[in-house]
């Protein structure tokens, strides 16, 4: 184990070697990591502790002050910290690697590419895509869980590079799915193994992505999207923000990677609530149904529409700290020693960021547990909701993700009627970044008569 400077804070390395990593795995895949974290924070009766996990000295902090560090602190103190399978997965180019200079660099070329107006033109073909997913399913049980897999993987594919659901697609999905599911295994690169899976699908990836940057070289592409403005020649965008071949492919390969699972579940959860609250649904039911009138019959909808959702957009907000996506915890590096409530953080260590003490605190969520979207109206704390993270890696594709919810919800709620046909037994499942209902969310839609 490694020395402990004076000022850590209270807390123990566990095991050698392994420290308290198979207590916080066990612990998080039974019922989220939150319980680890609570339990500790009992027992050593302070909200800062130590531990040991993923072979590596780590100090959990929690609450406003933990959210204020994260979103102040620019790059003065905190470095990402990400496991080394990332770099195989992802690529050493993509943003959520790259570090300080080389990040500012590659966040300002990707939020480019990501502008409203690029946004904006893809309102269109998210309602057609929602509109031909709800078709799908129509009359028959599904689970909402997986069928929003495959709703989030083409909204993103859309908007990156305007590609639609075909043979060709599903290829690329299905390779998607592999480097998703197998790429939080342990990293034995032997033939055989779940992680020599994931690297063959990566790279099957690779050469699928390179194929569509040189057609678009070769025939353009008629609508705009996230791939043209990351194509776009050194003398448009600046040799600052000009971002090489592989750069802009390990990229694509993590922003689905990033804003797949999230999203997808946040929808299902959010579909399983509404089933839930009758009052809430009926309420974004009015909401939805005064748009469509505003909009008239023939008329797609518009981002002005988009963002007069207010309280559909509280239902996602819910919906989103009721569920503990991905994102109970976000890891960082301490470049430096860092002060926090008395202790220090000391230089080197791991700090992960326990987003599920505020999500869940009564003091700032009166009854936590609860579905109360209407709690938004009132004016929260500085630093107590960022489901989207903060400072610079908030997240890139928060905009698309709200607007892609949005226009799902909207076409749904106008169009069907849905119901689940088990039970909510809150069991839960974890995958790599996502923690979800274990029964996949069965429901079955049913189209509303005219
Ligand atoms: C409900 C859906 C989503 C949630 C809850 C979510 C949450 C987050 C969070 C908490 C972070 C910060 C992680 C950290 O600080 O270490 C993040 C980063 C990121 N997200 Fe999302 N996300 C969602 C959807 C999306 C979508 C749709 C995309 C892409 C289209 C996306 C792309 C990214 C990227 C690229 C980063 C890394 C940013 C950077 O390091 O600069 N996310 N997301």
């Amino acid at each position: 184990h490694p020395r402990i400077p004076k000022g850590a804070p209270p807390g123990t390395f566990g095991w050698p070697v392994l420290g308290e990593t198979l207590d916080y795995l066990n612990l998080r895949y039974k019922s989220g990591a939150a319980t680890f974290f609570n339990e500790r924070r009992k027992k050593y009766g302070v909200d800062v502790f130590r531990t040991h996990v993923f072979f590596s000295p780590t100090v959990v902090i929690a609450g406003a002050d933990a959210h204020k560090l994260l979103q102040n602190d620019g790059y003065r103190s905190l470095t990402f910290g990400h496991f080394s399978t990332m770099k195989d997965l992802f690529g050493e180019k993509s943003l959520i690697l790259t570090e300080a200079d080389q990040h500012k660099r590659m966040r300002k070329a990707v939020m480019g590419s990501m502008n409203w107006k690029v946004l904006k033109s893809h309102i269109p073909t998210l309602e057609e895509l929602s509109i031909e997913t709800l078709r799908s399913w129509e009359g028959k049980e599904v689970s909402a869980s997986e069928e929003f897999a495959k709703f989030t993987f083409y909204s993103i594919l859309g908007l990156l590079l305007s590609l639609k659901p075909s043979p060709h697609t599903e290829i690329l999905r299905r390779d998607f799915l592999v480097l998703a599911k197998y790429g939080v295994s342990l990293p034995l690169k032997i033939s055989g193994t779940n992680y020599s899976r994931a690297l063959q699908a990566r790279r099957r990836l690779l050469d699928g992505l390179k194929k569509v940057l040189d057609d678009r070289r070769k025939n353009g592409n008629p609508s705009e999207d996230v791939l043209d403005h990351l194509m776009q020649p050194r003398e448009i965008t600046g040799s600052d923000s000009h971002l090489s071949d592989e750069e802009i492919v390990d990229n694509i390969i993590f922003f689905i990677f990033a804003g797949y699972e999230t999203t997808s579940t946040a929808l299902a959860r959010i579909m399983q609530l509404l089933a839930d609250h009758p009052h809430e649904l009926n309420l974004v039911k009015a909401e939805q149904k005064r748009i469509l009138q505003e909009l008239g019959k023939e008329n797609f909808l518009t981002w002005e529409k988009v963002k007069s959702m207010h309280y559909t957009s509280m239902v996602i907000n819910e919906a989103l700290r009721l569920s503990n996506l991905g994102t109970e915890v976000i890891l960082r590096t301490a470049k430096h020693d860092i002060a926090f409530h008395g202790y220090t953080i000391p230089r080197g260590w791991n700090i992960m960021i326990d987003k599920t003490a505020t999500d869940n605190n009564p003091e700032i969520f009166k009854e936590p547990l609860k579905f109360k979207p209407a709690r938004f109206e009132e004016n929260l704390p500085p630093y107590v909701f960022t489901p989207f993270g903060g400072g610079v890696r908030i997240c890139a594709g928060m905009d698309f993700a709200n607007l892609e919810m949005l226009v799902f919800i909207h076409t749904l709620v106008n169009n069907y009627s849905w119901r689940l046909t088990q039970k909510n037994n809150d069991e839960l499942e974890f995958t790599g970044v996502v923690q979800k209902p274990k029964n996949g969310i069965p429901i079955i839609v049913q189209r509303l008569s005219e």
